[in-house]
């Protein structure tokens, strides 16, 4: 099936917020597509939040690392992000450019810091996170599956050559700007511009190991966040550890998963010492937490949409 896209929705951010509060010019069918994507990514974010132990991290148990943010300005974030997930998966669907999907994740970070009080709690998510549903809405709008392969094809394919520019810049302003500069390594934007091979070679594969071994959904989650922690360049950690931290938070995730991951009759215990010690030196692989949220819903697309 191939629909035209200019008859969907028109390709400005005005556009698509009186087109989705309306819903005008958007086929039912499609609307409710565009709602049960928007849900998911809500509730992969929500799994991420509630998954314990995560070393450093914000749960539902504690704040780890983090004195500004809890599992509350988590909850505000998250319900203030939910019609962004709609209207970037309807912006996949119409075909629109990244200079559209950027001014919705632009419009999406200002929710999020009216809703936290300016605590930076999904910035990650809101770019990868939104990537992914447009998109999954894209794969749709041309017939195509909801697979791994196909979502990422999609990701290069539309929109490869704009992620690429996204990773220029001559004057860093962010965090993540200035510690890909300074260590010389890739963050958010270099991920994304490869189609998140971090997700797609490494922690998908882990994740659906251990699933396939046997064991649990949390225990998936647990050892998809290790082999994300042991291999990617976090600039979060980065940010607040240096390459001292950042070589830290690797070795002991190496060390983990060498161990047998969540195979290991005591991975829990190795796990609640991680987060005590990451905590104590206030480190935190948010980037590797924005990661295994986009990953699950990698895999419930798959699971749930085919
Ligand atoms: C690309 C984004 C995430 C900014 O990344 P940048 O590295 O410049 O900044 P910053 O430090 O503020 O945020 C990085 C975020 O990515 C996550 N992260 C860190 N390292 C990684 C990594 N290697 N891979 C994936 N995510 C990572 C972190 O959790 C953090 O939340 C995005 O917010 C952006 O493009 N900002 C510019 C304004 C814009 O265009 N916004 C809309 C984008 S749709
Ligand atoms: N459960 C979680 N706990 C902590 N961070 C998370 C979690 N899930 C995702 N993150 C990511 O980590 C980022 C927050 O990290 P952090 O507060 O260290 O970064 P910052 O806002 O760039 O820096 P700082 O707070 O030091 O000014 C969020 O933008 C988010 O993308």
């Amino acid at each position: 099936m191939h629909v035209n896209a200019e008859s969907r929705a028109p390709d400005t951010l005005s556009g698509y917020t009186s087109a989705v509060s309306s819903n005008r010019g958007i086929c039912r069918q499609d609307r409710t597509f565009c709602h049960d994507i928007a849900r998911l990514a809500v509730h992969c974010l929500y799994t991420e939040l509630a998954l314990y132990p995560k070393p450093g991290l914000v749960s539902l148990i504690d704040n780890g690392s983090h004195e500004d943010m809890s599992a509350s300005t988590f909850l505000r974030s998250l319900f203030a992000l939910r019609h962004y997930f709609v209207r970037i998966t309807l912006a996949g669907i119409s075909g629109a450019s990244f200079e559209t999907l950027k001014q919705l994740g632009i419009d999406a970070e200002r929710r999020m810091l009216a809703a936290t009080a300016g605590v930076n709690t999904h910035r990650g998510a809101i770019f990868c996170l939104g990537m992914l549903c447009a998109a999954a809405g894209h794969c749709k709008a041309e017939g195509n599956d909801l697979s791994a392969a196909d979502i990422r094809q999609t990701l290069l394919s539309q929109w490869g050559s704009a992620l690429a520019a996204h990773t220029h810049c001559t004057a860093p302003t962010s965090h993540g700007q200035r510690m890909s500069a300074v260590h010389t390594v890739g963050g958010a934007r270099e991920e994304m511009a490869q189609g998140l091979p971090s997700l797609f070679d490494v922690a998908l594969p882990a994740l659906r190991r251990t699933l396939a071994d046997g064991r649990s959904p949390h225990a998936a989650r647990i050892d998809a966040l290790f082999s994300l922690m042991a291999h990617m360049s976090d600039t979060n950690v980065y940010h607040r550890g240096g390459l001292t931290g950042a070589e830290l938070v690797r070795s002991h995730a190496r060390a983990f998963l060498k161990q047998g991951g969540t195979a290991h009759p005591e991975w829990r215990s190795t796990a609640v010492a991680l987060h005590e010690l990451f905590s104590q030196k206030k480190l935190s692989p948010g980037g590797a937490a924005d990661l295994l949220a986009a990953t699950c819903f990698v895999h419930h697309l798959y699971q749930d949409f085919i």
